[in-house]
C-alpha cells in the first residue's frame, strides 16, 4: 500500500492507495477515529452500487459501523440541489448526528456531492472519499466539494477536507472504457503542471493505462496525487498556487454547462480546454512545443481535442463569465509556459479566448 498525506495542520489526513485495500477498511476506519457509535451515510451511485457497494457495506458492518446507504442516478446531472435536498432527508430519516459520517463510494460526482452533504448537514460533518475512478484521484483530494447551477458548474460548494481518502485500485477494474480515458485527462494536467517527467512516462505508458496495467495505473494515480497533495497543501482555499490546478478548466466548465453537463465527460471537456490553453500560450508567445505535445499526448490516450461545432459560442463565452475563474473582472487563465509548468495569467482578453474557441471548432 503505498501512502501520502495531504498537510493542512489539524485538518491534515492521508491517501492511501493500493491494489485490494478495501479488506482493511474497517481497521482504517476505526484507526482515524470514525465513530461506530453513530449512524454512517455512504452515498454512491447507480454503476457503482451495482459493482462496489455490497462489499464495502458487508466490511464496515463485520467491523462494527451502523450504515445506511443512498444512491443517486449516475451522471453529472446528478450534482444538483435537487438530490442534495433528497440525500439530507435521507441523512435526518436515519438519525444522522453531529459525530456521523457520510463517505464518498464512486467517482469524482458523487464525492463532490456527497461532500457538499457532509459540509453543510448540522453545519459539517465528517466525511471519507473511496474514489471508484481515475478522475477521481484528482477530485477525492483537495475538499473542494459542490453541486452544479444550469448556469455555471461547481458554484455552489465549499471547502471540507476528507477524514482520510482510501483508493483502492482493484475497483477501477470495471470502469467503462470512456471513463478511463476521461479520468486520465485530468492525470496528464497533472503532468502539464508540474512534472516534464511525469508527462514523458505518460506517454511512454498511454497504451498501458488505458487498458489499465495494474503497476502502470497505481503509479500513475500515485503521481497525480503527489502533485495535487503538494499545491494543496500549499494553498488549501485558492488564494494563488492552486489555481493551476484548473489548466484546462476555463474553457472545459464552460464547454460542460453549455452542453448542458450530459454531453461532454468532465475529463473530455478539460482535454479540450487544455488544447485550448496550449493555443492561448502559443498566441501569447510561447513555444508551438507546448501545444505540439499537448495535443500529442491528448490523442494518444484517444482524448478530444476538438470542440464540438454545434456548441454556440457565445454561449460557451457567457457560461465562461458565470464562472470562478473571475479576478476583479479579469478571466483568470492557466497559461502553460513550458511542459511541466504553468502561470497564472489574469492578462489574457476575452477577445482573445473567443478567437481560440472557434479555431477549437476547426481543429482535427
Ligand atoms: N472536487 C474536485 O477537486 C474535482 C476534481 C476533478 C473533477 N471533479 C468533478 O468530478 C466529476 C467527474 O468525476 P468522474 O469522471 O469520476 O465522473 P463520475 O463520478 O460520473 O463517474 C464516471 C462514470 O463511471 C461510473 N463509475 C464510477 N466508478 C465506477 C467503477 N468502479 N466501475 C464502473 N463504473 C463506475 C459512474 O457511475 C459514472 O457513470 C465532475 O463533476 C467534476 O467536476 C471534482
Ligand atoms: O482541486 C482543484 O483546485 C481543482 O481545480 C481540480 C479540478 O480538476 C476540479 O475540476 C475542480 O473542481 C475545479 O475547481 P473549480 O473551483 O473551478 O470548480
Ligand atoms: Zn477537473
Amino acid at each position: 500500500m503505498r501512502e501520502l498525506n495531504v498537510n493542512l495542520g489539524e485538518r491534515s489526513y492521508p491517501i492511501y492507495i493500493g491494489q485490494g485495500i478495501m479488506e482493511q477498511i474497517g481497521e482504517l476506519f476505526a484507526k482515524h477515529g470514525i465513530s461506530k457509535g453513530s449512524p454512517m451515510l455512504i452515498v454512491t451511485d447507480s454503476h457503482v452500487e451495482q459493482h462496489h457497494l455490497p462489499n464495502v457495506i458487508r466490511r464496515l458492518e463485520a467491523a462494527g459501523y451502523k450504515i445506511t446507504s443512498y444512491t443517486v442516478p449516475f451522471g453529472e446531472q446528478s450534482k444538483s440541489l435537487r438530490v442534495l435536498e433528497d440525500i439530507i432527508a435521507v441523512a435526518l430519516q436515519a438519525g444522522l448526528d453531529r459525530k456521523s459520517t457520510v463517505v464518498a463510494l464512486g467517482g469524482g460526482v458523487v464525492g463532490d456531492l456527497a461532500g457538499f452533504v457532509a459540509a453543510s448537514y448540522m453545519r459539517g460533518v465528517k466525511f471519507i472519499q473511496i474514489p471508484t475512478t481515475i478522475l477521481a484521484h484528482d477530485s477525492s483530494v483537495g475538499g473542494k466539494v459542490a453541486v452544479n447551477h444550469p448556469l455555471a458548474k461547481n458554484i455552489i460548494g465549499a471547502f471540507h477536507q476528507p477524514e482520510l481518502v482510501l483508493y483502492d485500485t482493484s475497483t477501477l477494474q470495471t470502469l467503462p472504457d470512456r471513463d478511463v480515458r476521461a479520468g486520465l485527462s485530468e492525470m496528464i494536467k497533472h503532468g502539464l503542471i508540474w512534472d516534464a517527467n511525469f508527462v514523458a512516462w505518460l506517454e511512454e505508458n498511454a497504451e498501458k493505462l488505458v487498458h489499465l496495467d495494474a503497476e502502470a495505473l497505481e503509479y500513475g494515480l500515485y503521481e497525480g496525487c503527489r502533485v495535487k497533495t503538494i499545491v494543496v497543501s500549499q494553498d488549501e482555499k485558492e488564494h494563488g498556487l492552486r489555481a493551476i490546478l484548473n489548466l484546462g478548466h476555463t474553457i472545459g466548465h464552460a464547454l460542460e454547462a453549455t452542453a448542458g453537463y450530459n454531453e461532454l465527460l468532465h475529463g473530455e471537456a478539460i482535454s479540450i480546454g487544455m488544447v485550448g490553453s496550449a493555443k492561448v500560450a502559443v498566441r501569447l508567445g510561447y513555444s508551438e512545443h507546448i501545444y505540439t505535445v499537448t495535443k500529442r499526448i491528448l490523442q494518444a490516450f484517444g482524448l478530444p481535442t476538438s470542440l464540438p461545432q454545434h456548441l454556440d459560442t457565445d454561449e460557451i463565452m457567457s457560461a465562461m463569465m458565470h464562472d470562478k475563474k473571475f479576478d476583479e473582472g479579469n478571466i483568470v487563465f492557466i497559461v502553460p509556459t513550458e511542459i511541466g509548468k504553468v502561470e497564472i495569467n489574469k492578462n489574457v482578453s476575452a477577445a482573445l479566448v473567443r478567437e481560440v474557441v472557434e479555431q477549437l471548432k476547426l481543429e482535427v
